[in-house]
């Protein structure tokens, strides 16, 4: 087992030291492009700046015989393109694959200096961590990179939920966890065929009526609630990546044309704790972007908690609620994450900016 602090040491000797704590940068979509498609490779250079994280993706679809143009365009676009204020990610093929070991290879020594995260599939437990983080520093080394490239795990199989606590603090590299459902559906064998969102069939019904004899009336109208398939994995991974200092996000939504259900799904994440989710179609940037930013309202009522607890300690009564500081506590969260994404999103800046200019007491 590594001692807590081998983890402060490079895993190969000349790759740059590893991060003490992961960078808190916006990440509210990581749109997802396969480098290998002429058309969504030439819209990366005019999505610079509209999305938090491109992602090329190398692993699922992407056709088995486009494996290697798909790796080829990721390296042409990480040399071409200015990515600015937007990360960098890949998503390579599984560890299990015949493609994995020279994804990394291939990527490292070309575009490494402007990957910032590597999102690896199917992680099952933290060997699968281990065995990327010491083959990413090698590759660090040799190619003389100043800064770590960070390592995000998809949460897509049964051992791997098992595993979450292990994945999430298997090194210093590990930025955050992604779920998976279409995988993780097959490996537990769920018996859904969606990629993502709810299940009409997955339900609880309200109690029946009771007749005038007290006899229950189960073949009378009662109302369903469809309940969220995906709220126990969510839950267990925000609270393992909370534990590692890490970040959680929901994954795909793959019912593209449903806005309103994915809407629904991301709110879900984010207030379990997310901080961003998967855009598969440019569609759904907007979406993530919309969910993943706390609202003006949240914002106006987050500050004015905050003005009213002074010092942090204590209780005070706010439109008849009262606030502590727990409450406050809850309330930094959201003013935090407001001046993280006012720095990098201009229009979200004058929102929050416009709740300075509002009359006292609105
Ligand atoms: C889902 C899609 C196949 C839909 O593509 P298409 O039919 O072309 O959609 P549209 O006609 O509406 O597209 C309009 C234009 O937008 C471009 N486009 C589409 N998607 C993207 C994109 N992701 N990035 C950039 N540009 C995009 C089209 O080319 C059209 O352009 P134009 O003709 O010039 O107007 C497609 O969106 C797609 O393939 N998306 C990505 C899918 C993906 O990455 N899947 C993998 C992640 S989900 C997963 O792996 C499951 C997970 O691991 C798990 O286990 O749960
Ligand atoms: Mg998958």
């Amino acid at each position: 087992m590594r001692s807590a602090k081998d983890f402060f040491a490079p895993l190969a000797v000349g790759a740059p030291a590893p991060v003490r704590e992961v960078p808190a940068r916006p990440s509210r979509a990581i749109h997802f492009f396969d480098p290998s498609n002429p058309k969504m490779a030439a819209k990366v250079p005019d999505m610079v700046g509209t999305v938090d994280v491109l992602l090329g993706n190398l692993e699922d679809a992407v056709k088995a015989d486009k494996k290697v143009e798909a790796r080829e365009g990721l390296v042409r676009i990480g040399q071409d393109v200015d990515f600015g204020p937007t990360q960098l990610w890949t998503r390579i093929n599984s560890l299990d694959s015949p493609w994995a070991l020279d994804d990394l290879t291939t990527l490292v020594p070309a575009i490494g200096h402007k990957l910032d995260v590597v999102m690896v599939p199917k992680v099952q437990g933290a060997e699968d961590i281990h065995y990327v983080d010491r083959l990413l520093a090698q590759l660090e080394a040799k190619a003389g990179l100043e800064r770590p490239i960070l390592v995000h795990a998809i949460l897509e199989t049964a051992r791997g939920v098992a595993n979450v606590e292990e994945i999430c603090g298997a090194s210093p590299r590990m930025q955050g966890l992604s779920l998976g459902p279409a995988d993780l559906a097959a490996d537990r064998r769920m018996k859904t065929t969606r990629v993502g969102g709810g299940h009409p069939g997955y339900l609880v019904r309200q109690d029946p009526p009771k007749g005038e004899d007290g006899t229950a009336q189960i073949e009378a109208q009662r109302a369903t609630y469809q309940q969220d398939l995906w709220h126990y994995t969510v839950a267990r991974m925000v609270d393992a990546c909370a534990a590692h200092g890490i970040y959680p996000y929901y994954g795909p939504f793959g019912d593209i044309t449903d806005v309103v259900a994915c809407e629904d799904q991301f709110r879900n994440a984010f207030l379990l704790g997310c901080v961003g989710t998967w855009s598969l179609h440019p569609k759904q940037i907007a979406i993530a972007n919309r969910v993943f930013s706390p609202s003006v309202e949240d914002i106006r009522h987050a500050r004015r908690v905050v003005a009213a607890m002074g010092d942090g300690t204590g209780a005070v009564m706010l439109d008849g609620k009262m606030e502590d500081d727990a409450s406050l506590k809850q309330c930094l969260v959201m003013v935090d994450l407001a001046e993280q994404l006012a720095a990098v999103d201009p229009e979200l800046k004058k929102q929050y900016d416009a709740i300075d200019a509002e009359p006292q007491g609105a």
